[in-house]
């Protein structure tokens, strides 16, 4: 080796001739562009080393094959092209590229009723992979809303027909009288619990889709719960919050079984894997469902 020469370790033979399943990088800042807003990212991204008498990969090769994705808006198509740059700069080492985003996308929502509007946050994950020869692009998506218990709705409704009985089993019915009554806090003693909630969304994309559809989604799944958290809210819009929550009672099987339905209306959804949590105010544990489907099953 002469002064010039830099040694390069990854070529060199393992000492273990082992393959790997995963080795990359994890961690990388990313700028990437979605639905024309460039956001802050972290891809995690790697490659199989089923050579197992090499050394190493080439961390290097895969870093600059990101550049792609900084100018660019984030499609299926792309992230397939880069992770075919991982596996054509990896010949005779890797089989298999593997590519992970992780952003918050920042969506701008209006209140229910009065006319303002602010900004939500949602976790979302991209990963894309190929692997023998095959394309694969999944979302993983958490959106957060409302839930209230349906039973305790009964329960409660219970308490206030017990509490009307009281109130006026033994007078006659005056339309005044019971509209102010509905009005005090006799009209509402008992109030179910309710309680925030997410949805921990895992969906397998079509991948010859044109562009990801994560806000369209994302605003699919949201209509089917009804009662999605909210931005910026006044009196009038907790009113309709409240109204959504009573038209929309929820245990976590329900919700689940909205979402499975809501996301396999989308031609765009190949499979999924879903699971809702209602963090419980009743409980101290959380009630959790789980729903998977495959549109082709094997
Ligand atoms: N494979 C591997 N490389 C590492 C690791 N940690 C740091 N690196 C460094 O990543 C750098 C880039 O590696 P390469 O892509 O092989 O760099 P290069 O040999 O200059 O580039 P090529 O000529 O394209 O192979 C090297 O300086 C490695 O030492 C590791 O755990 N594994």
């Amino acid at each position: 080796m002469n002064a010039l020469t830099l040694p390069d370790i990854a070529a060199q033979a393992s000492r273990q001739a082992l393959p790997l399943d995963w080795v990359g990088m994890c961690g990388i800042a990313l700028p990437i562009l979605i639905d024309g807003e460039r956001l802050a990212a972290t891809a995690d991204a790697g490659v199989s080393l089923d050579d197992g008498a090499a050394r190493g990969i080439h961390m290097s090769r895969l870093y600059l094959a990101l550049e792609m994705l900084d100018q660019q808006p984030l499609t299926p198509a792309r992230l397939r092209n880069v992770l075919q740059r991982f596996l054509d700069s990896h010949e005779g080492l890797s089989n298999n590229a593997y590519l992970r985003i992780h952003t918050d996308l920042l969506l701008k929502r209006s209140a229910l009723v009065s006319p303002l509007a602010g900004w939500k946050g949602y976790p979302v994950s991209i990963q894309a992979r190929l692997e023998n020869q095959m394309f694969h692009v999944e979302l993983k998506i958490d959106v957060t809303y409302s839930s209230t218990c349906p039973c305790s709705a009964a329960l409660a409704r219970q308490l206030i027909q017990q509490q009307f009985l009281e109130d006026f089993g033994n007078t006659p019915l005056q339309h005044e009288d019971v509209l102010t009554w509905l009005g005090s806090a006799n009209g509402i003693v008992a109030t179910p619990h309710s309680q925030r909630s997410s949805a921990q969304l895992l969906i397998e994309l079509d991948g010859d889709q044109p562009s990801l559809p994560i806000t369209e989604l994302i605003d699919n799944v949201e209509a089917a719960l009804g009662t999605a958290v909210q931005t910026a809210v006044k009196r009038a819009d907790e009113q309709a919050f409240a109204l959504a929550n009573g038209q929309n009672l929820m245990f976590c099987e329900d919700a689940a079984r909205r979402l499975n339905l809501a996301l396999k209306r989308s031609d765009a959804v190949n499979a999924f894997h879903l699971k809702v949590i209602h963090a419980e105010s009743l409980h101290a544990h959380d009630a959790v469902a789980e729903s998977r489907w495959t549109r082709n099953p094997a």
